[in-house]
């Protein structure tokens, strides 16, 4: 059950910092997934600062449980060693139902609590699950005399969890946002599938069959079938239900890191449909997420000349033989408030945006 509306914002021990009241829209266009307890990714880190938007330590599935240690405390040290600047910096612990999570919590937040911005809880299964994971950072955060809080997002990837979805999402006033988790889910659903995100040739619809001159179906004839996206569903719900909290959704992991064109559409989907990221799992995944969740110049040019035209924000207009109004414009600037967001964190972005006038013209 959810806290009285009184009791919705206090905190849950004696001393913990106040929970927020609002979650700020931080660009984390790639959320990059390193194994802390693998030298050689480890090292990389602190290169990486200001190049992604958020360092993922990860603690759970991909980190071998005779690693799970060496990987924790080499969050540790790179969480004491790094000035993450204006990178956020995450981690993922193991799942609640695993033997490691409790000492994952007990240690991080003592040591490097300061750091960290958020912690990616996987498996969630329902509002129990943040309650168990909020009252508890909420001693530590209390015990290690913490002055702000740290956020929580949940990993969606059992079929309870997706059934679950909105009480997950008001469970805390920490909820930071959700991750779609098509592995897990995959298999949590039985989904007849052996891949990490992405599409399947098999889910698709095809064409309907010419007809012959007196109708009859030819169903030999040259079809076309066009593939569909496995994951539709799950992420419109996922977009939903945060856009219902004011959190946010992210498309997950796309482990064909070879396959950069079909990453590149899996994640415009996502773009498209309201997600603000997704994972990288791989130092290629950071420059697709940055340029897929980074609107396009002229997306912009067009949000700013119908904000220009449009005045108050209220009646009709056309551009470009097309109407725009009231519900139009709020859509623009949706984007327009994502570009300054971005600009404020790339001088690249800021350069291309920054060419664009009020009134949408692109000056060369
Ligand atoms: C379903 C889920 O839960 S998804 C989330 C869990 N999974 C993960 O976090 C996976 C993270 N990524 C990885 O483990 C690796 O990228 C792999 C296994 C996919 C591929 O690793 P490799 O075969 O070593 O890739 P590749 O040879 O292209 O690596 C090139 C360099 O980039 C480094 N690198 C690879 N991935 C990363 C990363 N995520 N972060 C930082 N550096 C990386 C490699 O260490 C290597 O370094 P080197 O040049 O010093 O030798
Ligand atoms: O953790 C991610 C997933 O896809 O499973
Ligand atoms: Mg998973």
């Amino acid at each position: 059950m959810t806290r009285p509306a009184k009791d919705f914002f206090a905190p849950l021990a004696v001393g913990a910092p106040a929970p927020p009241r609002e979650i700020p829209a931080r660009p984390s266009r790639a959320i990059h997934f390193f194994d802390p307890g693998n030298a050689k990714m480890a090292a990389k880190v602190p290169d990486m600062v200001g190049t992604v938007d958020v360092l993922l330590g990860n603690l759970e599935d991909a980190v071998k449980a005779e690693n799970k240690e060496k990987s924790r405390q080499g969050l540790v040290d790179i969480g004491k060693a790094t000035d993450f600047g204006p990178t956020q910096f995450w981690t993922r612990i193991n799942s609640l139902d695993s033997p490691w999570v409790l000492d994952d919590l007990t240690t991080l937040v003592p040591e490097i609590g300061d750091k960290l911005d958020v912690i990616m809880v996987p498996k969630v299964q329902g509002a129990e699950d943040i309650h168990y994971v909020d009252r508890l950072l909420a001693q530590l955060e209390a015990k290690a005399g913490l002055d702000r809080p740290i956020l929580v997002h949940a990993i969606l990837e059992t079929a309870r969890g997706v059934a679950n979805i909105e009480e997950i999402c008001a469970a805390s006033p920490r909820m930071q946002g959700l991750s779609l988790g098509p592995a897990d889910l995959a298999a949590d659903r039985r989904m007849k599938t052996t891949r990490v995100g992405g599409g399947h040739p098999g889910y698709l619809v095809r064409q309907d069959p010419v007809r012959d001159d007196l109708g009859v179906p030819q169903y030999d004839s040259q079809r076309t079938s066009y593939q569909q996206d496995l994951w539709h569903y799950t992420i419109a719900r996922m977009v939903d239900a945060c856009a219902m909290h004011g959190i946010y959704p992210y498309y997950g992991p796309f482990g064909d890191i070879k396959d950069t064109v079909a990453c590149e559409d899996q994640f415009r989907n996502a773009f498209l449909l309201g997600c603000v990221g997704a994972w990288s799992l791989h130092p290629a995944q950071i420059t697709i997420a940055n340029k897929v969740f980074s609107p396009s110049v002229e997306d912009v040019a067009h949000a700013r000349r119908v904000i220009a035209a449009m005045g108050d924000g209220t009646g009709a207009v056309m551009i470009d033989g097309k109407m725009e109004d009231d519900a139009s414009v709020k859509q623009c600037q949706v984007m327009v408030a994502l570009a300054e967001e971005l600009a404020a964190i790339d001088p690249e972005l800021k350069k291309q945006y920054d060419a664009i006038s009020a009134d949408g013209e692109v000056q060369a």
